[in-house]
């Protein structure tokens, strides 16, 4: 019977056991650059079997938050390196989570501050997190109204994230990418119903909602090979406000589309993002999601995410719900959360007002088991 710890080949990424850490924003890279602490924070972390990176900006437009690392500048790419050399020192594997925010963000953080993307103008009732750069001080605060992007705004959309896939291979060491298709962000934005009113190619029937999120997943497993690709998404979570009429059909189309694009790993975040795994009134069905992709020839590794403690994890990937499980708030104050696993040791409870910014306390000096 295969259990969590076993290796597994998810697409062309050979990974040593089948816990990822889960993307976690940290809010630690001032001017949108990792730092060396990055680097040290996720070597600490180089044994599970996969590292996805906090979300990463395509784009100075893509930014939604204070101090979140970027992918598109010379500086950012170096700190990058450093932090892909430092996890593969340890014989880990990293991916890094490319993200484009759409209206989950405040003009304070746009070029020119400009009014954040979206596919309609719908404002999020949703906070983002801004530091004022004199005092360094951080605070949650509401997100501005956002315009619409044109038509003719979308090919350079996929463009970039396609960019920022090569960048992040070839110039910053990654193994490989997440596409960021979840929790209300851009491509999530375009795909539901609540936030996306266009009528023209890209919204209104399903297949129209799906095709920016289908185009960009084609052109960054295009640029880099399908096997180092992996998309996350969140059919039913409410988070910054993203709501669909009807995820069941939605999710299963989308899976259908997905399933000849050879992914690595298909990211599933089940129920509301780090909250309950059940949303009243919105009931999902996670196995004929993943049947969809499966008899649609899908062969990318499904990956579960969301309230997964030691002994549903291991029923997971015994029962075939699921190939991989990504840990989110444990991998923060566990750094050596597979051995604890393995042994069935006690976890370190979080810290979670170190959650977003600050320096090494709550971030690089969390104890290990020895
Ligand atoms: C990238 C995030 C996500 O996917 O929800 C995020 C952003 C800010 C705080 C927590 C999480």
């Amino acid at each position: 019977m295969t259990t969590l710890f076993d290796p597994i080949h998810a697409g062309d990424l050979h990974l040593a056991n089948r816990i990822a850490m889960a993307p976690l924003t940290r809010n630690r890279s001032p001017q949108a650059v990792p730092r060396a602490i990055t680097a040290t924070y996720y070597a600490q972390r180089a044994s599970a079997g996969l590292l996805i990176t906090e979300g990463t900006a395509i784009t100075a437009q893509g930014q939604g938050y204070s101090d979140v690392p970027g992918l598109y500048g010379s500086e950012q790419l170096d700190g990058w390196k450093k932090v892909t050399r430092a996890v593969h020192e340890r014989g880990g594997k990293i991916v890094t989570q490319l993200w484009h925010v759409g209206r989950v963000s405040h003009s304070l953080l746009q070029p020119g501050r400009a009014a954040p993307v979206a596919p309609s103008a719908v404002q999020a009732h949703a906070k983002t997190y801004l530091v004022d750069p004199a005092t360094g001080q951080g605070e949650f605060v509401h997100t501005c109204m956002p315009r619409a992007l044109a038509v003719e705004e979308l090919p350079d959309i996929v463009h970039t994230y396609a960019a920022a896939a090569r960048n992040a291979v070839q110039s910053a060491g990654f193994d490989g990418v997440e596409i960021h298709g979840a929790n209300g962000y851009l491509l999530d934005q375009f795909l539901k119903d609540g936030a996306n009113r266009r009528s023209d190619d890209y919204g209104g029937s399903i297949p129209r909602r799906v095709r920016l999120m289908l185009e960009v997943t084609r052109a960054v497993a295009d640029a880099i090979g399908g096997g180092r690709v992996g998309l996350r998404l969140s059919p039913v979570t409410p988070a910054n406000d993203i709501h669909d009429s009807h995820p069941q059909p939605l999710f299963e189309h989308l899976a259908r589309q997905l399933a000849p694009l050879s992914l690595a790993y298909i990211h599933v975040i089940e129920g509301a993002t780090g909250g309950p795994r059940e949303v009243e009134g919105s009931p999902f069905d996670y196995a004929a999601f993943k049947a969809a992709y499966r008899d649609a020839g899908g062969r990318g590794a499904w990956m579960v995410n969301n309230g997964y403690g030691r002994d549903l994890a291991l029923q997971a990937v015994a029962s075939g719900h699921a190939d991989m499980v990504a840990f989110g708030r444990a991998y923060i104050s566990n750094p050596d959360l597979v051995e604890r696993l393995r042994r069935n040791a006690p976890l370190n409870d979080w810290d979670r007002s170190t959650f977003y910014g600050g320096g090494e306390q709550g971030y690089i000096d969390y104890p290990t088991l020895d």
